[in-house]
């Protein structure tokens, strides 16, 4: 039970996983990007954030803790997410005497992710949309999604795409203050109720060069991401935004492969080169390519973020196939007990190409396309305002 001076609202909030990739900023501070990015929001029956925030006067600072571990909050990504939530508040207080002054009083945060953090598998984003969004909640903010995605977007880049569901663009914008850098939905996740997403979990370690180091060594270093930037993301974009919305899979997965692809010849072009791929990622690529040759045309689409892991999207039409073969390699390792399919390969499947995946990948994740944030009434949060998990 919450002390009567305590305030808490609790979210989950999920991954997403871009296809047409954000990798680079024109303003470190903002988080603003030299290119317009899409991704598809994953289920949070499978991967999710879920995150309490109080306030309270009795607190003495702001605090948060992520996986019960204290964590600082100094930094000037949490501190412009505390400061512009605040901010928004105090105008509501301003607005209206008999509210609350909720602004005044520090917040505590207490959040837990149910996978692997700064592992490649988006947990910064799927954090900073959570810690939005609850203090958003706290504060009984009106402000629509797309307006909290500005705020996000200052504590993760790709953070602002996880405040919806579906898929999302965050379009780039054109103002120097970043007024005009927001998320924006081009469609639900219903839109396209048959995609779905495996997950090849390669490492789950944590990351050896950071996204953000990484994409302003290529900024700085890298020719070809000039031209990426400027001459291929654009038609990339229009051309995303209609495979999406005309449910065209094997244009979506053209433009995904391809994208992922050029996001990590970038990296290549970096000094010193950064690799995120290894061999297992590799030999999954060979895969995904091998089940498209066998198939006739494009079932599955690979994508990698900052890191080994293989995200491969496909239709639900295409499961026995598609999975048929993620299975024949790695059926051993944990992920795979809920699903029927056999782990099999259809004739004329050149099996070579994935053998490094049987010793690379440590589990599977098997899920869909899911929705955005979710209010909760499941609090983290003990009356003294710590992890009520400490406290247990
Ligand atoms: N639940 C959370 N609440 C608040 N902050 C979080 C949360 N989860 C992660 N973060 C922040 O994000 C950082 C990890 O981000 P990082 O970009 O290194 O990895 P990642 O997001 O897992 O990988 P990638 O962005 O390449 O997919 C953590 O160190 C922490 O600061
Ligand atoms: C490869 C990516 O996943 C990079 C994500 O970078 P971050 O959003 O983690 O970077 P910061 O803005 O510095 O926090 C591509 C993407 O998600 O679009």
């Amino acid at each position: 039970m919450s002390s009567p001076q305590m305030y808490v609202a609790s979210t989950t909030a999920p991954v997403n996983i871009a296809v047409i990739k954000y990798w680079g900023k024109c303003d470190t501070k903002l988080n603003l990007p030299t290119n317009s990015s899409l991704s598809v929001t994953l289920s949070q029956s499978d991967l999710r954030t879920h995150t309490t925030a109080a306030c309270s006067p009795t607190f003495t600072e702001n605090r948060l803790y992520l996986n019960n571990e204290p964590q600082d909050v100094s930094g000037a990504r949490q501190q412009a997410c505390f400061r512009e939530l605040k901010a928004l508040r105090k105008k509501l207080e301003d607005a209206d005497p008999a509210l609350p002054k909720l602004s005044e009083h520090n917040v505590h945060i207490v959040s837990e992710n149910n996978f692997p953090t700064a592992a490649g598998l988006a947990s910064s984003a799927a954090g900073f949309a959570a810690l939005v969004r609850a203090i958003a909640d706290l504060y009984e903010l009106p402000d629509s999604p797309t307006d909290l995605s500005r705020i996000a977007r200052q504590g993760s880049g790709s953070a602002c795409r996880s405040l919806f569901g579906g898929y999302v663009a965050w379009e780039m914008g054109a103002a120097a203050d970043g007024s005009d850098s927001l998320a924006v939905q081009v469609a639900e996740a219903s839109h396209w109720p048959t995609m779905r997403a495996a997950i090849l979990v390669v490492s789950a370690a944590k990351k050896g060069v950071s996204s953000t180091s990484g994409m302003q060594a290529t900024v700085a270093t890298s020719e070809l991401f000039e031209h990426r930037a400027k001459h291929v993301v654009p038609k990339r974009m229009a051309a995303m935004k209609k495979a999406v919305l005309e449910r065209d899979f094997e244009s979506f997965a053209a433009l995904t492969m391809a994208d992922s692809n050029q996001f990590h010849a970038v990296c290549l072009d970096t000094m010193p080169p950064i690799f995120y791929l290894n061999d297992v990622s590799r030999a999954s690529i060979r895969v995904v390519e091998e089940i498209n040759r066998v198939a006739g045309r494009a079932v599955a689409a690979y994508t990698f973020d900052a890191g080994p892991n293989c995200v491969v999207y496909y239709e639900e039409a295409n499961e026995a196939l598609v999975l048929g073969a993620l299975r024949r390699y790695t059926a051993g390792v944990a992920g795979w007990e809920a699903q029927e399919v056999a782990a099999s390969v259809p004739e004329g499947f050149d099996v070579h190409v994935g053998e490094s995946l049987r010793e690379g990948v440590g589990r599977v994740i098997l899920t869909s396309v899911g929705g955005g944030p979710v209010k909760t009434g499941e609090s983290l949060i003990d009356a003294q305002g710590l992890p009520r998990a400490l406290s247990k």
